[in-house]
């Protein structure tokens, strides 16, 4: 794992969307694993600036999402498709089509998460994956104690990760139970990884990162076996970790 710092929660965007650009640059055919959550959300308004400035294209891109909650349609507010379109895909010019988020509607869920793997494996897997750290230690919406050998399939959302999504929501009975969810082995798999963190209380989690064991009850750990990650991580978050020589570059 490699450590880029940043200034604060927009710097560690901008480095963030600059480095999705590079690989979109490389290869305009990219398939690209995305996230949701706080954290992302102003690296996508960087790329539909630099859409919007630089015209750089989205026409070969495909794109697979990490998860998306069960019963909430697609339509509303509080989707993850709602949000992919607000913050990214209604300001760029990817098709539809190569569009890929979860359906949390779907009436079997189970084959649901069957087709979207195989949808993964159709395309020959992800490039490079964006990912956020849940406070838990949660990747996608992997739970403590999710097997690291798991591909896509439905999780019971903890209460913490319930409390800390709870502010996008009116109110906490509104936070759905449930969500499909890529599972560790799919974000294993991906060839490369990048992973953004901001701001002082993911600090504790960033710290058992760095430097605590790889065990299943804090999902994120497993990044230490991948071959390919990238950590962007802002001042605030950094003030409060150990971070080991070894990471920084
Ligand atoms: N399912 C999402 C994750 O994909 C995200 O990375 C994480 C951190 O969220 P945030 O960026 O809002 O702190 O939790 C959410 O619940």
């Amino acid at each position: 794992m490699k450590m880029i710092t940043a200034k604060d929660y927009s710097n560690m965007s901008e480095k963030a969307a600059a480095y999705l650009l590079d690989k979109i640059k490389q290869a305009p055919d990219l398939t690209l694993g995305l996230a949701t959550g706080g954290t992302p959300i102003e690296t996508y308004k960087c790329l539909v600036q630099d859409h919007k400035k630089n015209n750089t294209t989205y026409q070969h891109i495909t794109t697979f999402n990490l998860d998306e909650y069960i019963g909430v349609k697609a339509e509303d507010p509080n989707s993850y498709y709602h949000y992919m379109k607000e913050h990214l895909f209604d300001h760029v010019d990817i098709p539809k089509q190569q569009i890929n988020i979860p359906n949390g509607m779907a009436s079997d869920l189970e084959q649901e998460c069957k087709e979207y793997e195989q949808k993964i494996a159709d395309r020959g897997g992800i490039d490079l994956q964006l990912l956020g750290l849940g406070s838990n230690g949660h990747i996608g919406f992997n739970e403590p104690g999710t097997a690291f050998d798991s591909t896509t399939h439905v999780i019971e959302l903890t209460q913490a990760t319930r409390e800390a999504n709870a502010r996008f929501f009116d109110k906490m009975e509104e936070v759905p139970k449930q969500a499909i969810t890529m599972g560790i082995a799919n974000i294993m798999k991906s060839r490369e990884i990048l992973l953004i963190v901001s701001g002082e209380k993911k600090s504790k989690a960033l710290d058992r990162l760095l430097n605590g064991e790889i065990d299943p009850s804090f999902p994120a750990s497993i990044l230490k076996k991948h071959p390919n990650v990238t950590i962007i991580a802002d001042e605030a978050v950094l003030k409060h970790t150990r971070v080991p020589s070894t990471f920084l570059q």
